[in-house]
C-alpha cells in the first residue's frame, strides 16, 4: 500500500497549515498585547521580544501561505517561538506563571510536526523549561512545594503523552483511510488510484536508472458466460481465485490491481515487452490450466492480454493503458486467450 513517509506528510500538510496559520495569528495579537503590558511593567527587553515575535509571524504568515516547503517554515516558527517561551521563563521579573505555556510546547509541536519529530522537540524544550525552572526557584520558595511542582510535572507529563497518543491514532485512521481508498473491495488488489500512484513512482525511478517498465491489461474471457452460467457468486470466486494467482505469480517488486470488472493491470519494473509478454504467457498457461472449483462443478477460465512498454509507445499512464487496451482487444478479436505485445505480431501472438 502506499502508505511512503512523503505521502502521509503531504496528506497532513493542508490540516498543519490550518494549525500553523491559526498559531501565528494567536502569536501575532498575543506577542502585541504582552509587548503592552511587559512595556507598561517596565520589562522593556520582554515587549522588544514581543513584538519582535509578531513582527515575525506577520512575515511567516505571508510566507506560508504559497509556500512549497510547509515543514520547513513549521521549524522556522517553532524554534524561535520556543527559544522566545524559554527566554521569558527564564527572565527574572517574569511572573511564574508564564511556565503555563510551556503546556503548548507537546500540543503545537505534534499538531504541526507529527509523532516522531513532534516528540523529540517537545522533550527537548521541556528538558530546558525544567532546567530554567530549577534553576530560577530555591528548595525555599512557595512554587519549590511539592504539590506545585506534583502538579506541573504530571500535568505536562498528560499533555505530552495525550497529544502523541492523538498523533498515533492520527496516523493509523490515516494510513487506514488511505489502504481503504486505494484496494479493490472484492479481491483486496491495489485499485486504479492506487496504480496510478504507483506507477508514477516507478516512471521516476525507471528514467532515474535507465531501467524499462511495462503494463499489461489482462482481460478474462467470456466472463459474462461464468456468470450466467455459474451465478455472480461463482463470479465473484473467479476474480478473488485470479487475483490470488497474480500474487503467486509476480516478483514483490512488480504490482497488480484490478482496474474494474473483469480487468486486472500489471506493472512490472525493469522489464521490457519481450520478458513481460512472457510472464503474460506464463499467466495465462496458469490460468488456462487451473482448476477452479464451484460447486462440484470446474468453471474454465482463460484471459487475454495486451502489451506495452514506457518511453516505446508513449510517456505517461494514459498512453501506456491505451496502447495496451488497442492490443488487449486485438487479442479478443483474433479469438481470444493469447498475449499481444504488438498488433503486427498477431500473426503470431497465439505461439507468443
Ligand atoms: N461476479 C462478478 N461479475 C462481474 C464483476 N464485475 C464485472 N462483472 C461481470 O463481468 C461481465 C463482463 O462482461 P463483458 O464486458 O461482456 O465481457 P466478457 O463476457 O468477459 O467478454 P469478453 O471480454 O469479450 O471476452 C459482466 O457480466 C459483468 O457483470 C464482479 O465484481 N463480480
Amino acid at each position: 500500500m502506499d502508505t511512503h513517509p512523503d505521502t502521509l506528510t503531504q496528506l497532513a500538510r493542508p490540516h498543519r497549515k490550518a494549525v500553523l496559520v491559526a498559531l501565528l495569528w494567536i502569536t501575532i495579537l498575543a506577542g502585541i498585547l504582552f509587548g503592552i503590558l511587559n512595556a507598561t511593567k517596565g520589562a522593556l527587553a520582554l515587549s522588544i521580544l514581543e513584538w519582535g515575535m509578531s513582527l515575525y509571524s506577520v512575515f511567516l504568515l505571508l510566507a506560508v501561505r504559497r509556500t512549497q516547503h510547509l515543514e520547513r517554515w513549521i521549524l522556522a516558527y517553532i524554534f524561535p517561538f520556543f527559544t522566545a517561551m524559554m527566554i521569558a521563563i527564564a527572565t527574572p521579573t517574569a511572573s511564574v506563571t508564564v511556565f503555563g505555556w510551556v503546556l503548548l510546547i507537546p500540543l503545537v509541536s505534534h499538531l504541526l510536526l507529527g509523532r516522531r519529530l513532534g516528540l523529540g522537540i517537545s522533550l527537548f524544550f521541556i528538558g530546558v523549561a525544567l532546567v530554567i525552572f530549577l534553576y530560577r526557584f530555591d528548595a525555599g520558595d512557595a512554587v519549590m512545594d511539592v504539590r506545585s511542582v506534583a502538579n506541573m510535572v504530571i500535568l505536562t507529563a498528560c499533555i505530552t503523552v495525550f497529544s502523541h497518543v492523538y498523533e498515533v491514532s492520527r496516523e493509523r485512521s490515516e494510513i487506514q483511510l488511505l489502504q481503504m481508498a486505494q484496494t479493490d473491495f472484492l479481491t483486496g488488489l491495489p485499485n486504479r488510484s492506487r496504480i496510478k500512484v504507483f506507477f508514477e513512482r516507478e516512471k521516476s525511478r525507471a528514467a532515474r536508472e535507465q531501467q524499462p517498465l511495462s503494463l499489461l491489461i489482462i482481460d478474462l474471457d467470456h466472463f459474462k458466460k461464468v456468470n450466467d452460467r455459474f451465478g455472480h457468486e461463482a463470479g465473484d470466486r473467479a476474480l478473488v481465485f485470479f487475483a490470488d494467482l497474480l500474487r503467486q505469480r509476480l516478483r514483490a517488486t512488480d504490482l497488480a490491481g484490478r482496474l474494474g470488472g473483469e480487468e486486472f493491470g500489471v506493472i512490472l519494473v525493469n522489464t521490457a515487452t519481450n520478458t513481460a509478454s512472457q510472464v503474460a504467457e506464463d499467466l495465462r498457461r496458469a490460468l488456462e490450466s487451473a482448476d477452479l472449483q464451484h460447486d462440484g462443478q470446474s468453471i474454465p477460465l482463460s484471459m487475454s492480454v495486451g502489451v506495452s512498454e514506457l518511453g516505446v509507445d508513449g510517456h505517461n499512464l494514459q498512453d501506456l493503458l491505451a496502447a495496451a487496451d488497442q492490443r488487449l482487444y486485438a487479442a479478443k478479436d483474433n479469438g481470444r486467450n493469447q498475449v499481444v505485445p504488438d498488433p503486427t505480431t498477431l500473426a503470431t501472438a497465439s505461439l507468443c
